[in-house]
């Protein structure tokens, strides 16, 4: 449900621009939004004189009901219910691969907040999203918990296709369907029911292209993209057209894509971002990383200033090796 706070502290000119649908139900119930631009919905509804409400017979009370009830069945039928509105993901620990319970109690990520999970290969980080995505309850091997905005999560999250709490970008990406890059990105924005679809098709076409070494265009069969087009092509379309507020990605550092790049194009304030990485800049760029050992979370590390300053030494090296792979692929003689 969306929150009928939220609602209520939004200006009707807010309110415009973010659910647009949300102007037919005052033309609906003739009511004139002309004038009331910087009005919340509340200071609207208590506008009205006395003989304004008598006259019209306004049931104010009534109205804020039938507002919130008419917003969310726009909104469940638009597939962006409850999209917007985790607050925080938190996990209970489990036990690890020898069955012995994790080193910590529960660990809570916010909105907004982006965490690596870090650990050798085969440690478990894949199991870790695995249980985030299937909102584990102590129902997979690890028997973790996982809790959205303090609470066990609806089952229908597990279940439902078009309004997914997790969008995941995972490791093989193999595509097949036999689509054009057009035809892939057109189905997801119908699926999505955005108005302005030419437009979105073209910005993620952009940001695809601009994340990728080899530009591609919207002709391009999917089954022929490179594995560095096809991923830069998956991280622009959740970027751009997800609306589930918590991302998570599986190692995004052998897919030859601007990582950093892919990496601002996923992280938003709205969202959780999780990414399982073995990468310095990536682990160094979240604000916590999460260290897995032998299938159980180890310990959690934030981030701190030294290591911002060692960040900033590997982004020199990264653009550095960039530059170069960029030079080897146009032929060229490398040179420092
Ligand atoms: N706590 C646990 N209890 C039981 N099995 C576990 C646990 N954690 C992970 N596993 C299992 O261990 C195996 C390896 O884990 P996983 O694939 O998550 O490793 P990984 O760290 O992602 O490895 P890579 O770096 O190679 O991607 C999987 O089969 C997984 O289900």
């Amino acid at each position: 449900m969306i929150n009928i706070k939220e609602i209520e502290e939004m200006k009707i000119k807010e309110l415009e621009k973010k659910y647009p649908f949300a102007v037919s139900f005052f033309e609906n119930n003739h009511l004139n939004l002309e004038g009331y631009d910087e009005y919340t919905f509340e200071q609207y509804l208590n506008h009205f004189t006395e003989e304004e409400i008598e006259e019209w017979a306004i049931d104010i009370e009534r109205m804020k009901v039938d507002f919130i009830v008419y917003m969310n069945q726009m909104l469940a039928f638009l597939g962006i219910k409850e999209a917007d509105q985790v607050n925080s993901l938190t996990i209970i620990a489990g036990k690890d691969k020898y069955r012995e319970k994790e080193h910590f109690e529960t660990f809570t990520i916010h909105k907004g907040e982006i965490v690596s999970i870090v650990g050798p290969t085969g440690s478990g980080k894949s199991r870790l999203l695995a249980d985030i995505e299937w909102t584990a309850n102590k129902d997979t091997p690890t028997e973790r918990r996982i809790l959205i905005n303090d609470e066990i999560p609806d089952k229908k999250w597990r279940f439902s296709s078009s309004n997914k709490l997790v969008a995941q970008l995972s490791q093989n990406m193999n595509f097949v369907m036999d689509l054009t890059v057009m035809e892939f990105i057109e189905l997801h924005a119908k699926s999505r029911m955005i108005q302005n679809e030419q437009e979105v098709i073209k910005k993620i076409i952009d940001a695809a292209n601009h994340l990728a070494g080899e530009k591609f265009d919207l002709d391009t069969p999917i089954t022929s993209l490179s594995g560095g087009q096809s991923r830069a092509l998956m991280i622009a379309d959740t970027a751009i057209l997800s609306t589930s507020p918590i991302v998570l990605i599986d190692e995004i550092e052998n897919a030859g894509i601007d990582r950093k790049r892919a990496l601002n194009l996923l992280i938003n304030e709205e969202k959780i971002v999780l990414m399982a990485t073995h990468d310095p800049t990536l682990a160094l760029m979240a604000d916590k990383r999460i260290v897995i050992k032998n299938g159980g979370i180890h310990k959690v590390i934030q981030t701190n200033d030294r290591e911002k300053e060692v960040l900033v030494e590997l982004e020199k090296m990264d653009k550095m090796i960039s530059t170069f792979r960029a030079d080897l692929r146009k032929g060229e003689i490398l040179k420092k």
